[in-house]
């Protein structure tokens, strides 16, 4: 599913609720369970989480049934799933744009979001000067703005196009520069929609490796990557498989790319002349 940017006036969307470590999220009345403190927390964290929409017609739609998930920090997890399972929805609802109908949603903070379409990533003119846009905010010293743009433009390997305006760059570059933002603030959680859709293979290599460089550095950055490139399971510390609403199978890569393969010869076979 497309999306334009929601908010934010960089590549990436910080989600909100962003004033504390972690948030749990529940609607008044709805069932809510907090989590066990002796254990180590996730970085990311959903329980039974629903979610239903009202359609123009007023008919009340499930959009997730039931999602359960748990991605430890210093990891890069993917989410796969059919067209219109639910994964954009869910992503939605751990960043904290959609409120669950029930379940918990619990999350390390700061949190950012990038989207999926590059071109409505980046809005400074230079790349530095984007990378540093969100740091405004954040009342830091030259020094420590020019040393965050620099390590963050490294760990995405775009630090030689520091000074590149925007608009000559591709569309993987464009989404590095985007995890470079979100890495510059600091953010302990990249929620990453469909990043790679419209990218050639040497620009999906690109952000692959960029993803891979946030989450092996200080080994406290969390990913959470909606794709549907099965070949890109290979660059995952873990995965996430949902049908209809639900997350049916997580855990390791390999058991569930074949589960997935097995899923995809049934269905192909129905078709077989
Ligand atoms: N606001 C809404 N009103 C009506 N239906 C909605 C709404 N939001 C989501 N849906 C429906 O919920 C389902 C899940 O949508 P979602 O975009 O989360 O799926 P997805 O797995 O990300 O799909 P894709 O892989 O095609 O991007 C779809 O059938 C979609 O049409």
């Amino acid at each position: 599913m497309a999306h334009g940017v929601a908010g934010g006036a960089s590549a990436i969307c910080r989600c909100p609720h962003d004033a504390g470590r972690a948030t749990l999220l529940s609607r008044p009345g709805h069932r809510l369970r907090v989590l066990a403190s002796s254990v180590p927390p996730p970085a990311i964290e959903g329980q039974g989480v629903e979610l239903s929409v009202t359609t123009r017609r007023g008919r009340v739609l499930p959009v997730l049934k039931d999602c359960s998930l748990r991605v430890p920090p210093g990891q890069l997890w993917m989410l796969l799933g059919p067209n219109g399972c639910g994964k954009s929805t869910l992503l939605k609802v751990l960043a904290g744009f959609l409120n669950p109908s029930a379940g918990t949603v619990y999350i390390n903070r700061p949190c950012s979001y990038v989207f999926q379409n590059p071109d409505h990533q980046v809005v400074m003119p230079t790349v530095e000067s984007d990378v540093a846009f969100g740091l405004g905010k954040l009342n830091l010293s030259l020094d420590e703005v020019r040393s965050r743009v620099s390590q963050s433009l490294d760990a995405v390997g775009m630090l030689s196009y520091s000074q590149r305006p925007i608009q000559t760059l591709s569309g993987g570059q464009k989404q590095r520069v985007a995890i470079a933002g979100a890495l510059a603030e600091a953010s302990k959680v990249l929620l990453l929609d469909e990043l790679t859709t419209f990218l050639d293979e040497y620009d999906q290599m690109g952000v692959i490796k960029a993803v891979r460089n946030s989450v092996a550095a200080g080994g406290e950055v969390a990913a959470l990557w909606v794709t549907h490139r099965l070949e890109e399971l290979k660059y995952a510390d873990g995965a996430i498989y949902m049908e209809d609403g639900r997350t049916i199978i997580q855990g390791d890569v390999s058991a569930i790319s074949r589960y997935i393969k097995k899923k995809q010869a049934r269905y192909f076979g129905h078709f077989e002349l």
